[in-house]
């Protein structure tokens, strides 16, 4: 039977990046992703943008929406303090199961919590299962339509404190309009635009950073 991009991804992990090194994990996927495969990881320059802003944000609890094939998973997880603790939501068992590989290849399943279902069901949910009270940094690289409506979602059920910072991939393409239009245009927001390109591509593209205000 034919194999997916997803499993031809990890297997790229498997035969070149090192376990344990979440460096080579990263790597291996840009390589592939660039001179083999184009798949929706963040990719390495998008990439490096994020991780100053984790840097700087040095958070304690993470939430990504949209783990796909792990590719951000590993790399915010990787720069995270020792007690600091990423969830990780994804729709798609079959990305899911591949994701678990990847995020254990690199060494990093201690500190991520991988959760199968839809942002609808798990936002609401997430304080009683897992003890998170509020969230320092959330990740948004899920459906593109769901980024309003979630980051919404998030502010009803509490999940954002003043400070908390949401970091949203491909505002420009494919675009987040109605997102983009909200967190530019709340008093509730203090947003910046950080242009980059499309992973593996000329195309532009960036990420939104905007701080909840509260
Ligand atoms: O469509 C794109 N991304 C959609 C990404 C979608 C991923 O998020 C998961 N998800 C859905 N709901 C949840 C949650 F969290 F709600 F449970 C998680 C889906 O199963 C999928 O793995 C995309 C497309 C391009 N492109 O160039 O076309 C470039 C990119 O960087 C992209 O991210
Ligand atoms: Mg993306």
């Amino acid at each position: 039977t034919q194999s997916t991009r997803p499993q031809r991804l990890l297997s790229a992990v498997q035969k070149n990046a090192t376990r344990g090194n979440p460096r080579s994990v990263v790597r291996a996927i840009d390589e592939f992703c660039r001179h083999k495969e184009w798949a929706m990881n963040v990719g390495d320059e998008k990439g490096c943008i994020l991780d100053s802003i984790v840097s700087e944000v040095n958070p304690v609890t993470v939430l990504e929406l949209g783990t796909y094939c792990g590719y951000s998973t590993v790399r915010i997880a990787s720069l995270l303090p020792p007690n600091a603790k990423l969830i990780t939501l994804e729709f798609n068992p079959d990305f899911a199961a591949i994701a678990r590989q990847v995020i254990a290849w690199a060494g990093l399943q201690d500190k991520v919590q991988l959760v199968e279902g839809s942002s609808g069901d798990w936002i609401p949910k997430i304080q009683e299962q897992f003890g998170i009270n509020t969230f320092d940094l959330v990740f948004l690289d899920h459906w593109k339509d769901r980024y309003l409506p979630d980051t919404k979602l998030m502010e009803k059920c509490g999940l954002l404190r003043k400070g908390s910072v949401l970091v949203a991939d491909n505002v420009i393409c494919p675009g987040t309009p109605d997102y983009l239009e909200y967190v530019r245009s709340s008093p509730c927001y203090k947003s910046q635009y950080f242009i980059s390109h499309l992973e593996y591509t000329k195309a532009e593209d960036g990420l939104e950073k905007s701080v909840f205000l509260g």
